[in-house]
């Protein structure tokens, strides 16, 4: 059964359609929106497609309104998909009280949590293919909804939404081709906003952090995948990498015990915004594009 969705916006952009859907989500128990780029040649053939998860604070709107990513899009023939960061408005105690918690910051986990559990589930619902009940999860409801190729998809994105991505990747040898990050919280039981996030999902206890794999530090450990090279780059003037909030550089140590290609580049004068996400994002999908045609 195709899954139910309400067209809230369409407009052409480089040949092709930014698009933004709702849906109900019977994953996260409400109401999420996501936006879709649809490459001209969607029109006349099935495209690989990516998966951009955003950071604090963000809505499906802010990748695609700030990025320019629509032009690379439009050029190497891929979707580009932009979940929302959260559910919303479900009525959870807290849910609203900071920006780095709660509402805009799943942290793309499932919680386990009694408040949180019920609702924040975004990695399930980012990632998960198969639902016994009706589509409900992202990648169902694209591949059911859109022109887009099942088996040729990969992921990237900034910050919290970098953590998503390189957990999302990290846990699922071979779903995705490939994967990138801007400045991303690469291990977040170290760093302030991932220890907040970690205790109120996951509870106080941080040996369970480690048993529900949710850490990019952790789970390269223990990666056996394939050895696909890792794209980040990250801004030297980024105020949250100087507060501790990213620690790139634990990542790179594993990698480096693991001997996975991580290319991690240090960009002089950027900071976390999205200035430095758009005067970079053509790279990334280009390193995307390679081996979503080559895969
Ligand atoms: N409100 C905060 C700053 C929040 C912020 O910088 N959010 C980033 C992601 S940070 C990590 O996940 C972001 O992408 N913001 C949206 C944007 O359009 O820039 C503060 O006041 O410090």
């Amino acid at each position: 059964m195709a899954a139910e969705l309400t067209e809230v916006t369409a407009t052409k952009c480089f040949e092709g359609w930014q698009k933004i859907f709702s849906h109900k989500s019977d994953e996260l128990k409400c109401a999420m929106r996501f936006g879709i780029y649809l490459p001209p040649q969607s029109e006349k053939e099935k495209v690989p497609v990516l998966y951009w998860l955003s950071g604090l604070t963000c809505t499906e709107e802010n990748f695609v309104t700030k990025a320019g990513a629509q032009r690379y899009a439009a050029d190497h023939g891929v979707a580009i998909v932009t979940p929302d960061t959260s559910p919303r408005g479900c009525n959870i105690k807290g849910e609203d009280d900071s920006w780095d918690f709660g509402t805009g910051a799943g942290f793309y986990l499932d919680a386990t949590q009694d408040d949180w559990k019920t609702n924040y589930r975004m990695y399930s619902y980012i990632t998960k293919e198969v639902s016994y009940k009706e589509q409900c999860k992202l990648p169902e409801v694209i591949q059911a909804n859109f022109p887009v190729l099942a088996n040729k998809q990969s992921i990237l994105g900034h910050s919290m939404g970098g953590h998503g991505a390189l957990v999302c990747f990290l846990r699922n040898p071979g779903k995705y081709a490939s994967v990138s990050a801007f400045a991303p919280i690469c291990n977040p039981s170290e760093c302030p906003w991932g220890q907040k996030a970690f205790s109120g999902y996951l509870g106080a206890d941080r040996d369970q952090w480690k048993f529900q794999r949710y850490d990019a530090c952790h789970l390269m450990q223990d990666y056996d995948g394939p050895k696909v090279d890792i794209l980040i780059d990250q801004g030297k003037a980024d105020n949250f990498l100087t507060a501790g909030q990213l620690l790139p550089d634990n990542l790179t140590v594993v990698c480096a015990k693991k001997d996975v290609p991580l290319k991690l580049r240090m960009q002089d004068g950027y900071d976390h915004s999205y200035y430095f996400i758009a005067s970079f994002i053509g790279d990334h999908i280009a390193h995307h594009a390679k081996y979503l045609k080559a895969s």
